[in-house]
């Protein structure tokens, strides 16, 4: 049943490094977003123009609320943390890991917003969603690990030494 959850803003790197710590610690992988196009048989960027964002948030966090998973990583999408039921869910079925990116590298990182579908309201600035949502992704963490200048594999260890490390704080009440 133990999952280990990646939680953080859109470009951080949940997907990328999510597979590689599957592969490492032997568990399987599943992405959120891919689960979400594969049951709705559409792209994300389809559903959000056809659904707008609330209705894809709405969407998200029913699929999110649902998910089956055991021994695997699950890399989300950024948007996961606006809904409580999903992350509630997400929480109960394994280790939520933050990975933190300082504003001005994932701006860097992130290049065009548009192709990525990033959920962004009408005039909402990239530094506008980066202040709301880090106090959600804080919350809703059980670990946090900060993944800013250096490589992806240094990444990594430092995300499997924090969940060496963890106790995951499985009763905490938010
Ligand atoms: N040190 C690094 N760690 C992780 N990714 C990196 C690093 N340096 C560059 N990248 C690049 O940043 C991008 C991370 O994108 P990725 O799709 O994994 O993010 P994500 O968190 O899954 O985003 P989304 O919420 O949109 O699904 C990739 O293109 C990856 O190659
Ligand atoms: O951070 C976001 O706003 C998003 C990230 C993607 O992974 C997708 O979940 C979706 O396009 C929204
Ligand atoms: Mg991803």
């Amino acid at each position: 049943m133990h999952n280990v959850i990646l939680i953080g803003m859109p470009g951080v790197g949940k997907s990328t490094l999510g597979v590689l710590l599957a592969k490492t610690l032997g568990m399987t992988f599943l992405d959120t977003d891919l689960v979400i196009q594969d049951q709705k048989k559409a792209l994300l960027r389809e559903l959000i123009a056809q659904h707008g964002i609330d209705g894809f948030l709405a969407l998200e966090g029913t699929v999110c609320a649902g998910l089956q998973a055991e021994n695997a990583v699950i890399a989300t999408g950024g948007s996961v943390v606006y809904e409580p039921e999903a992350m509630a869910h997400l929480r109960e079925i394994g280790t939520v890991v933050y990975l933190k990116l300082g504003y001005k590298a994932l701006a860097r990182r992130l290049g065009n917003l548009k192709n990525r579908g990033v959920v962004l309201r009408p005039g909402q600035t990239l530094r506008m969603l980066y202040e709301q949502r880090i106090p959600l992704y804080e919350t809703y963490a059980h670990i946090t690990v900060d993944c800013g200048g250096q490589d992806i594999e240094h990444t990594l260890d430092r995300v499997l030494r924090a969940l060496e490390k963890a106790q995951p704080k499985k009763n905490a009440s938010l």
